[in-house]
């Protein structure tokens, strides 16, 4: 519901963040406020946090984006994807999502949004045929690393970037996943801590580039 819509606490970090494309960014947490609880897009405990720890915490990964073509595995309601998609119109997205309600979801905001740089694609990541297209892979809240390499680094061309957003245990995630970051050529990883001194929780980020 629109009434229980965080305000925007820190009106300076989503123009900061947002910068010239603001008005996209609440028009789609409006409609993210509006519907993504009958849509199952979004818990209700979440809702007053909506702007913090969703759109905001998914639009610090902009800046890591280089102009090219980038994949968001598992975008649900649009996060990250959907928001990075609207900050940098310089990307194209392609959002990779399997569930159909949460498609038709992302194809309505695209329309709504007027987003020419995205494509929405019903599918799991393995089942794409697109490995080995893209300049970069994001996901959020999809899975641990263990499981999450191996569905996003074969999407990447050679020399691709892995930039997965992750929580305070990335540290342990990347330790169980030291057999698939062998595996899949995956080096160089690092963890970015984002967004110190712009919200009041930090975010990570595990960027890594493959093969
Ligand atoms: C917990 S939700 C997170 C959604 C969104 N990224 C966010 O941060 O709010 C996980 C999403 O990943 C999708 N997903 C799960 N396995 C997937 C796979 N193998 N390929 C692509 N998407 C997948 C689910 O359908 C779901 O929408």
């Amino acid at each position: 519901m629109t009434d229980h819509l965080e305000l925007e606490p820190e009106p300076s970090a989503a123009a900061v963040l947002f910068g010239e494309h603001l008005e996209q960014g609440r028009a789609f947490t409006e409609a993210l406020a509006r519907h993504g609880e009958e849509l199952g897009l979004i818990g209700p405990l979440e809702l007053p946090r909506l702007w913090t720890r969703h759109v905001l915490n998914s639009a610090l990964m902009a800046p890591l984006l280089r102009p090219g073509r980038v994949a968001d595995v598992g975008s649900g309601a649009g996060l990250p994807g959907l928001v990075l998609a609207i900050i940098r119109p310089d990307v194209s997205l392609t959002l990779i999502e399997p569930m159909e309600r949460r498609v038709a979801w992302l194809e309505r905001q695209v329309d709504e949004l007027g987003l020419s740089n995205v494509e929405v694609l019903r599918a799991r990541a393995e089942d794409t045929k697109l490995n080995g297209t893209f300049d970069q892979v994001t996901a959020r809240a999809v899975s641990a690393l263990r499981t999450l390499i191996p569905i996003t680094a074969p999407l990447l061309r050679p020399g691709g970037e892995l930039v997965l957003l992750k929580g305070a245990g990335v540290d342990g995630e990347i330790g169980s996943a030291e057999k698939a970051i062998r595996k899949y050529r995956v080096r160089d990883g690092e963890v970015l801590v984002l967004g110190e001194g712009v919200l009041a929780e930090v975010t990570r980020v595990y960027r890594a580039t493959v093969g």
